[in-house]
């Protein structure tokens, strides 16, 4: 299990990671968003020992990454897929690794089984595409067997059958009993492999549930009304509750519940062609969420945001 407790750190002015606190468990894969200089990465560097914390704590099974006595059997990461000397072959370069952490030589055989670079092994890594790299430092996150998984944008240049791939691994791993932590900004990828999320912005953290509350949560608050007496409905519906127009027959309904409208709809005699609490996506919800947390925003994303959710 990763432990986070107070961490902080900072740049100069910059505060990147401001007083984070969360505990990433085994048997799940859980997901770690945020926009763009959150603060992602300089935790993960953190919880990895490549980073010194300003203040607060980071430890992987009970201790910090630097106490590890043997760290890949402890936890494997993927962190920048370039890290990699380009004249080293696959297969020396996972040699080294398992040299250095008393890991048998046949377990560099077996991950680039398990990562589909077998045919590949003996070409330098300077010659692999970005995906051939990425598979590369998923089978070093591998090598030890460790207990413990950081993935930092492990879809980045991968095809569809990689990005199919890393999924089934990310469960298979989770399923085994692991602990899989994983940052990426493919918000419907993330919503199909992740069962837990992290949230940050700014620093700080946003949200730390699983992926079903984070996304009921959000779909929950708009209902989609489609009945021929639109208008008798709305007269209907209190003040208090937000509707818009949605075409000729349709009210989106902030703030009652599905079955509230349907029993008002009843007692008014209005007959309804259909009553849907709106399902929303992880995207939407976390753009919803992260809204006030992102730094970069373009009034194209904004625009189109908008007219998603709607
Ligand atoms: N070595 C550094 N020196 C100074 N500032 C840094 C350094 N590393 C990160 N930062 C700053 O810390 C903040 C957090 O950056 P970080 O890379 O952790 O964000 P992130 O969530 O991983 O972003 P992205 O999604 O864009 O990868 C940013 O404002 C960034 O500019």
């Amino acid at each position: 299990m990763i432990e986070v407790r107070g961490l902080t750190k900072r740049y100069g002015e910059v505060l990147a990671v401001d007083d984070l606190t969360f505990a990433v468990r085994p048997g799940e894969v859980t997901g770690f968003l945020g926009p763009n200089g959150a603060g992602k990465s300089t935790t993960l560097r953190m919880v990895l020992g490549l980073d010194a914390a300003t203040s607060g704590t980071a430890t992987v099974g009970g201790r910090p990454y630097v106490a590890q006595p043997a760290p890949l059997r402890a936890v494997g990461a993927l962190l920048d897929a370039g890290a990699v000397l380009p004249s080293r072959t696959a297969r020396h370069h996972l040699l080294a690794l398992a040299a250095g952490n008393g890991i048998p030589r046949r377990r560099v055989s077996e991950v680039l089984a398990e990562v589909g670079l077998e045919a590949v092994a003996h070409r330098r890594a300077g010659t692999f595409s970005l995906g051939m790299r990425q598979r590369l430092g998923i089978a070093g996150a591998l090598l030890g067997d460790p207990p413990v998984l950081v993935f930092d944008e492990p879809l980045n240049g991968l095809d569809p059958e990689g990005i199919v791939w890393i999924r089934g691994l990310m469960r298979r791993m989770a399923a085994e009993g692991r602990a899989v932590l994983m940052s990426s900004h493919l918000m419907s990828e993330m919503e199909l492999t992740a069962g837990h999320l992290i949230v940050i912005g700014r620093g700080r953290l946003i949200a730390d549930t699983a992926m079903k509350e984070f996304i009921g949560a959000y779909s929950g608050r708009e209902v989609v009304v489609r009945t021929p007496r639109a208008a008798a409905l709305r007269r209907m519906l209190s003040a208090a509750v937000r509707v818009r127009e949605d075409g000729v027959d349709g009210l989106v309904v902030t703030g009652l519940e599905a079955a509230e409208i349907g029993a008002l709809a009843a007692a008014g005699g209005v007959e309804l062609h259909e009553l849907a609490p709106r399902q929303a996506s992880l995207e939407q919800a976390f753009m919803d969420l992260t809204r006030d947390a992102v730094e970069y925003h373009t009034e194209d994303a904004l625009a189109q945001e908008r007219e998603t959710v709607r």
